[in-house]
């Protein structure tokens, strides 16, 4: 959808907040609840051609309806529900006829990896203001979509990282010893002892692919094993002990007698490993990929070990992931699946690098916080999507101060024109970014009385360049 077609939709349909700022409280033990007498109101389009007064309705923060998919933990919920807001919470995530129905009611959602925010979907979550992605991974959310509706989008860049790094230490000694074999081997009741192509770690290379919060960890758990470790990444990295950045993927594959992937989804990314990288990696190499399924070719990755050219495998991540926990590998869209099970020395887990009480309850907390700062605040801090923005402490429960939040559109001119908007008024402090084509000012003002807000409030909405109006008092 284009930017125009964005200010006549917003115009027409979105419900905009002039919430009353209630103070951040993160912790369950201190809810900070709104009480009765701390209302503010919602508007919708509430600009030139809309009278406010037609679409003027009750706000309060026990107004703000969250909803959180895919079992995001206890932590998160208890610090969300601890500020007055209805959370409803699900286990699964949602198929999309299903998600659109849901999220067109709602202010917040919380995800994790599954739940596709496509801009099919997004167009339709009329009040959303804020996504939560209670995971690494920000590939399942139009970021841009969501950017240029106002829409901000927070996730937790490193929590489960050392999760993830330990599993890929286990699975490199698992593949290297044929674990998964032996194993399924003993529970059908067959003693097979052997050790042939059955390895130490100890003085084999391992190339990581992807150098960022997770390979740089589990580069040096490797070296503490007696790994080689050489890596890859798109960017000039320093290395962790005496790991060594290579200039190419080709020169890594070369190297690794493990090659593991942890580099984000991007058009870039997607089947970096198919045919040609496996025919560059050493003949009984193992390839480890815990990033994304779109990453790795599974077809070739099966003809690689079938050839022998790769001698293990271990896969967390697959394309068409399942919404909750059940039945995977029997559907039409994998049609691999039988050839990749039948395969030997091949761990296959679901999706489970960062599934640890640790990470979960961590990732719970850090996104949940900074989704109370968003919608109490207007703070931005860790967005990923938009300019990062924060004010020092609020002083907009003071009753003549309001904060004044304005998503725009990052073209020239508008700065002046809404300082001639709040220039009538007492701006104690200002803060304006802006990332891409979206910009976000913060203002706090004092001596405003609520007719002067929602005043304020229409003329902001007025300008052609205003994307989201928020005014928090
Ligand atoms: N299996 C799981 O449960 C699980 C858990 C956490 C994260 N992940 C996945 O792992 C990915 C990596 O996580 P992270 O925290 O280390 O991310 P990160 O952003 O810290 O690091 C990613 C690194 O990849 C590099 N990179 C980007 N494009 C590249 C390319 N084309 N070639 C080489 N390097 C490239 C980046 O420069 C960066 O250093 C996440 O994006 C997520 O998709 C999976
Ligand atoms: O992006 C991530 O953090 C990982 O892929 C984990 O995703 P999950 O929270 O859906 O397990």
């Amino acid at each position: 959808m284009s930017s125009a077609r964005n200010i006549s939709v917003s115009q027409d349909d979105l419900i905009h907040q002039v919430s009353r700022s209630l103070g951040l409280s993160t912790s369950p033990a201190a809810p900070t609840h709104s009480t009765p007498s701390s209302f503010g109101y919602a508007t919708a389009a509430a600009n030139a051609n809309v009278t406010a007064s037609k679409h003027l309705k009750p706000f309060a923060t026990e107004d703000i309806k969250i909803l959180l998919l895919e079992n995001v933990n206890q932590t998160g919920r208890d610090i969300l529900a601890s500020q007055g807001y209805q959370v409803e919470f699900l286990k699964t995530s949602l198929p999309e006829d299903q998600l659109i129905q849901k999220i067109r009611d709602v202010h917040v959602i919380g995800i994790r990896s599954k739940t596709k925010l496509t801009a099919r979907v997004l167009q339709e979550a009329k009040n959303l203001i804020v996504i939560g992605c209670f995971c690494i991974g920000t590939n399942q959310v139009d970021l841009k979509y969501a950017a240029d509706h106002g829409i901000a989008v927070f996730n937790s860049p490193f929590s489960n990282s050392r999760s993830v790094a330990e599993l890929i230490i286990g699975e490199i000694i698992a593949l290297a010893r044929q674990l998964g074999d032996r194993s399924n081997e003993m529970h059908a009741g067959t003693w097979n002892k052997v050790s042939n192509k059955c390895w130490e770690v100890r003085g084999k290379t391992l190339g990581i692919i992807g150098y960022g919060h997770i390979g740089s960890q589990l580069s040096v758990l490797a070296e503490a094993m007696g790994m080689s470790v050489v890596y890859y990444d798109v960017v000039n990295l320093m290395g962790l002990g005496t790991s060594r950045q290579v200039d190419t993927l080709e020169d890594l594959l070369g190297q690794a007698d493990f090659v593991t992937c942890h580099v984000p989804e991007l058009p870039e990314t997607v089947k970096m490993i198919g045919q040609q990288q496996f025919e560059q990696m050493k003949t009984g190499s193992y390839l480890i990929n815990a990033s994304r399924g779109s990453v790795v070719d599974i077809p070739a990755l099966i003809q690689a070990m079938r050839s022998g050219k790769v001698a293990g495998a271990a896969l967390d991540v697959y394309p068409n992931e399942p919404a909750g926990n059940g039945d995977y590998f029997h559907n039409d869209l994998n049609t691999w699946a039988n050839d990749l099970r039948s395969l030997k020395n091949i761990i296959l887990t679901p999706h489970i690098g960062g599934s640890t009480e640790e990470a979960q309850s961590a990732i719970g907390i850090e996104v949940s916080q900074a989704l109370v700062k968003y919608v109490n605040e207007g703070i931005t801090l860790g967005a990923c999507n938009m300019p990062e923005v924060n004010l020092r402490s609020l002083t907009i429960d003071e009753p003549d101060h309001a904060r004044v939040i304005y998503i725009h559109q990052n073209v020239p001119g508008v700065l002046r024109r809404v300082n001639e908007i709040l220039g009538d008024h007492n701006v104690d402090k200002q803060m304006t970014d802006s990332k891409g084509d979206v910009a976000y000012l913060m203002a706090d003002i004092s001596n405003v009385d609520t007719p002067t807000i929602k005043d304020l409030y229409s003329r902001l909405e007025s300008l052609s360049s205003r994307i989201m109006t928020r005014i928090l008092y």
